[in-house]
């Protein structure tokens, strides 16, 4: 773009109508053509709250985003996504172009709504509910006079207005089919967000002998709740969503019929005639169970800090957990987290770290299991020069000192070896740690935070853990839920999955949801963040939903092996056989045995060496 003279406005009378009407909406809220776009809000915080809560617009706009953006690599264009306020969510396009958008105030988290840019596609759009173009002086604002822009407004399933997609470009590349592209566009985002109508109802798929695509939603009774492009104009004629309409209004069947036959053959198509007398080939399926789970807002978390408040998806064992740890916070009375394996342990007590007064020192975190027997002693306390045959000339500063000012995390504290429970117990209660060959003792000043999988108690009663120290380790405890028991296992997927994706909303199957859902999850969280990279990896195309093909072929498997018969039946000899299984069937990888079962390379190290104790 230049910064030449803006070019004038057409005459009144050669716009098209509805612009004329745009332009008279913008005099009389007393807008000047020759003003400067207003100054824009510009905030990361509100910007990520905004995309919460239109996560699922984004979600179903994303993959249509990028195909587009794709498809004008050579335009030098961006592609818009606004909510139904003109607020602008997410954009596309060649950098130096956004960059420009930007240096206007046009970056994302930006109001183009009429009243406030005058007219442009974008906002016009959204005002008028139709789809239309503004090109170069066409727009109100000389400001904006050097963009082209065609926008569709888009609308949820029931009806009511979502947002509106958009292409921007620079005046002088004006396409004729750009608007084509985006009304294309916007009606695959329309049928996409019927996919996220809560559960509880049904999807009925309809395709004519054009291979026309409609999608209409029934309530569990049969009544028409809403469909979407095609779907509600195809239907217009038997009435709307709205009017209360029934299945067997609009078709010749009974819906009854329908669902059973749904519940028996879910993807067979059948034949099926409508009240209008026209010919479809269709197909009913009950939308994904729990969709609704996805869209629900999460419960308020008030009072806890940023990275706690980031691991709480609204889970509400997960959140008493961050509220007990907040506590703590400055009071050096030692943390022990409990939880299976995978369920965010060390993540939990970087988050307690990063929200506590020693966030600026140092987090050393220290696996006991993964640190061999002989070698932990030196790891943590450290050792003077020449303390050892083998040590290093220098002399090692210990994991203890180096956490001095900061935190240190003891990970799998229930496999410290009872001969050095005794030495951390000393350094726990005088604040002092003296390394290997040293004449003194060096002041330490630290938090503690342990992590165990282990029932620490039961330990402790087996004369396996010194009662003392437990004591001392568990100032206050706190458990990690496991995935499987987690309420907010839908939100998780979906965070996790926009960071496997770097950013990018990715739509889910119904079935993959499904079986997201109901998987029993041993390697928790672990184990779900790479199923779900590895599936984003298979896709053929980065715009593909994801599918239950895209798993692993073994991804559904793990539980089976877990339960898998042993001669006797006992837990120990399942849960060994299937480590076997696993690590014969990757050709002994260990690292790939550890992803396939879900745990971490430390812990199938432990198990194999408890196996063979
Ligand atoms: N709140 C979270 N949000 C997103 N990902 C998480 C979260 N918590 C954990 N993860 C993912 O799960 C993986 C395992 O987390 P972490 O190492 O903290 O678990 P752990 O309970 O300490 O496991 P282990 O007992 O095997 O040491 C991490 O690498 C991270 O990818």
């Amino acid at each position: 773009m230049h910064s030449s003279a803006p070019p004038a406005a057409p005459p009144r009378a050669a716009l098209p109508e509805h612009l004329q009407d745009a332009w008279r909406r913008c005099q009389r809220a007393g807008l000047q053509p020759d003003s400067p776009l207003p100054a824009q809000p510009d905030s990361d915080s509100a910007l990520y709250a905004l995309r919460q809560r239109h996560r699922s617009l984004l979600r179903a706009a994303s993959p249509l985003m990028a195909r587009l953006a794709r498809q004008l690599t050579d335009c030098g264009s961006a592609v818009l996504l606004c909510n139904a306020d003109g607020v602008v969510l997410h954009r596309l396009g060649p950098p130096a172009f956004l960059d420009e958008l930007a240096r206007l105030g046009l970056h994302a988290g930006a109001d183009w709504r009429e009243s406030r840019c005058g007219v442009n596609a974008m906002g016009s759009a959204l005002a008028a509910g139709r789809a239309l173009t503004v090109h170069g002086p066409e727009h109100y604002l000389h400001a904006l006079r050097q963009l082209t822009c065609a926008a569709v407004p888009l609308a949820l399933p029931g009806g009511a207005r979502a947002g509106a997609l958009g292409i921007v470009g620079p005046c002088r590349h004006r396409q004729p089919h750009t608007l084509a592209l985006v009304q294309l566009a916007a009606n695959e985002i329309e049928l996409r967000l019927l996919d996220d109508t809560p559960g509880g109802a049904w999807l009925l798929q309809l395709r004519d002998d054009d291979e026309q695509d409609c999608r209409l939603v029934f309530a569990d009774d049969g009544r028409w709740l809403a469909g979407c492009g095609e779907g509600r104009g195809r239907f217009a004629a038997l009435g709307a969503p709205d009017d209360a309409r029934h299945f067997e209004q609009l078709f010749a069947a009974p819906f009854e019929w329908w669902t059973q036959l749904a519940r028996r053959a879910p993807e067979r198509r059948q034949p099926l005639q409508d009240q209008l007398a026209r010919d479809w080939r269709g197909c009913l399926r009950p939308l994904a169970a729990g969709g609704d789970d996805v869209f629900a807002p999460p419960p308020p978390s008030h009072g806890l800090p940023r990275h706690l408040l980031a691991l709480t998806g609204g889970d509400a064992r997960l959140d008493a957990a961050a509220r007990r740890a907040l506590r703590l916070v400055g009071k050096d009375i030692p943390l022990l987290i409990e939880g299976e394996t995978g369920t965010g342990k060390e993540v939990f007590a970087q988050a307690f770290h990063a929200s506590s007064p020693r966030r600026d020192g140092p987090f050393v975190a220290v696996n006991c299991a993964a640190i061999p027997e002989g070698l932990i002693e030196s790891e943590l306390f450290g050792y003077e020069d020449g303390a050892f045959t083998g040590a290093r000339r220098k002399g090692h500063v210990g994991r203890i000192a180096q956490a001095h000012g900061g935190t240190l995390f003891l990970d799998e504290i229930g496999d410290m070896p009872l001969s050095l429970q005794a030495h951390l117990l000393r350094v726990l209660q005088e604040r002092e740690v003296t390394p290997l060959g040293a004449q003194r003792a060096q002041t330490v000043d630290i938090a503690v935070v342990c992590a165990t999988h282990r029932d620490l108690r039961q330990a402790v009663a087996d004369g396996r853990f010194r009662e003392d120290l437990y004591y001392r380790l568990a100032g206050v405890r706190v458990r990690l839920p496991a995935l499987r028991e987690r309420s907010d296992r839908a939100e998780l997927c979906q965070r996790l999955l926009l960071e496997e994706n770097h950013g990018e909303a990715v739509a889910l199957s119904p079935a993959l949801c499904q079986w997201l859902d109901t998987h029993p999850w041993p390697g928790n969280l672990r184990q779900l963040r790479s199923v779900l990279r590895s599936a984003l990896a298979s896709r053929e195309h980065p715009d593909d939903a994801l599918d239950l093909r895209h798993l692993d072929e073994d991804a559904p498997s793990p539980p089976r092996l877990h339960l898998a018969p042993s001669p006797d039946g006992r837990l120990a000899d399942i849960e060994q056989r299937a480590i076997l299984h696993t690590l014969s069937a990757c050709a002994g990888n260990m690292s790939a045995a550890a992803r396939q079962l879900g745990i971490s390379r430390a812990t199938l190290y432990r198990r194999l060496r408890g196996a063979a104790a």
